[in-house]
C-alpha cells in the first residue's frame, strides 16, 4: 500500500487545492474544528487532526468525480462542477459561500433578449454539460464553441454570437460590454458524499456537517455582553432583536444591576451599540462567534 493509499476506516474529504473557493473552503473547514496538517504546502494527501478523516487536495473540476468513483469519500466543489461533470454525488450541505452565477450573455448591442432567438447560432461556454441540457430543455438547438477560459472574448472575436459564463461582481461582463439574457444556474459550494460513504460512515459524516453547519450558522453573528440598571432593562431589551430574546442575568454585586448577552448581527452593530449606550446600557463587550448550533 502507497503512503497516500487510504486505510479501510479513513474517510477522504476532497477540497480544491486552487482557486478562488479554494481558501473559504479551507477556512470553513478549519474553523469546524477539523485542523488540516499540511494546508500550506497543499500536499496532495494530507492527514488531519481527526485520525479518521484524511483531506485530498484536487482541481474543483475533478471533486465531483473523485467522489463519486470512490478516491474521495466526501467533496467540497462548486455546484456548478458536479453539474457540468453530472457526476452521480449526493449534496450534504450547502456551505453558502462561493456564490457563482451561470449566465447566458450576449453583446450589450444585439437585438437578442430571449434565449430562443440563438436557434441555430453559436454559443462559447466552458460549461458545454450544462449547455447543451440548458438549450435540449428549452428545445432550441444552438452549436457549442468549447473555450478553456477568457469566454467572455468570444463574440468580440467574432467566433460565437453569446456565451455562458460565471458571474459573480459582473465586471467581466460589463467590461467586455456583454449583457445578461438568462441565468443558467446559481452555484454555490456544497458537501457532497457517495453513496457507499454515507452507508459507511454515517455518524463521522454527520458529525462532520454538524460541525460545518456551526461555523456556517455563526457567520456574520456576534456576542453582545453589557450592564444594565433594572430601570433601564426594558429599553434596552427593546433594542435587542437577538436570537430567543436576550439572556438577563443578576449581578451579585448589585441589586440594582442585571447582565444582558445577545447574540445579534455584526452589520447591526455600529448603530446598535450607540442606541444600547443611550437606553442604559454599560460595560459593553462584543465578541466574536466561531461556531452556533442552534
Ligand atoms: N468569477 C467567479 N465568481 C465566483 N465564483 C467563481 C468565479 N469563477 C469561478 N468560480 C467558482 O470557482 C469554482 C472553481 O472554478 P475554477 O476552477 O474556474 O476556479 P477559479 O477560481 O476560476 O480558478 P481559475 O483561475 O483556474 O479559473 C467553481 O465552483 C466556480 O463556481
Ligand atoms: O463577475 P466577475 O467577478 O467579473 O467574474 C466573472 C469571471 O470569473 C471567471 O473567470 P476567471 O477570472 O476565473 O478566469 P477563467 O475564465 O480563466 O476561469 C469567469 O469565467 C468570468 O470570466
Ligand atoms: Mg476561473
Amino acid at each position: 500500500m502507497n503512503s497516500d493509499a487510504k486505510p479501510g476506516d479513513v474517510i477522504r474529504l476532497a477540497i480544491p487545492n486552487k482557486g478562488r473557493i479554494a481558501d473559504p473552503i479551507i477556512e470553513t473547514v478549519e474553523k469546524s474544528g477539523l485542523r488540516i496538517k499540511n494546508s500550506v504546502q497543499r500536499k496532495l494527501i494530507s492527514r488531519t487532526s481527526d485520525p479518521e478523516i484524511e483531506v485530498l487536495f484536487a482541481r474543483p473540476i475533478d471533486i465531483p468525480e473523485f467522489v463519486a468513483d470512490g478516491a474521495a469519500d466526501l467533496g467540497i466543489t462548486g455546484k456548478d462542477m458536479i453539474m457540468e461533470r453530472g457526476s452521480d454525488v449526493e449534496e450534504l450541505l450547502d456551505l453558502q459561500s462561493g456564490n457563482a452565477n451561470l449566465v447566458l450573455a450576449v453583446p450589450a448591442d444585439s437585438d437578442i433578449n430571449d434565449p430562443k432567438q440563438l436557434d441555430g447560432l453559436r454559443v462559447a461556454t466552458e460549461f458545454s454539460g450544462i449547455s447543451k441540457k440548458y438549450f435540449n430543455g428549452l428545445g432550441i438547438d444552438v452549436t457549442l464553441v468549447p473555450v478553456g477560459g477568457a469566454c467572455e472574448a468570444a463574440p468580440y472575436l467574432g467566433i460565437a454570437d453569446a456565451i455562458i459564463d460565471l458571474t459573480s461582481s459582473g465586471v467581466t461582463l460589463a467590461t467586455n460590454n456583454l449583457r445578461v439574457v438568462d441565468e443558467v444556474l446559481r452555484s454555490t459550494t456544497v458537501l457532497i458524499a457517495n453513496r457507499d460513504a454515507k452507508e459507511r460512515h454515517p455518524e463521522k459524516i454527520a458529525e462532520l456537517c454538524l460541525a460545518l453547519e456551526s461555523v456556517i450558522m455563526a457567520r456574520g453573528q456576534c456576542y453582545l455582553m453589557m450592564n444594565v440598571t433594572r430601570p433601564s432593562l426594558e429599553e434596552v431589551k427593546r433594542e435587542l432583536p437577538g436570537l430567543s430574546g436576550p439572556t438577563v442575568m443578576d449581578v451579585s454585586s448589585d441589586d440594582n444591576l442585571v447582565a444582558v448577552h445577545a447574540v445579534v448581527k455584526e452589520d447591526h452593530l455600529y448603530s446598535l451599540v450607540g442606541k444600547l449606550k443611550k437606553a442604559g446600557a454599560r460595560d459593553i463587550l462584543v465578541i466574536p462567534i466561531e461556531r452556533m448550533i442552534r
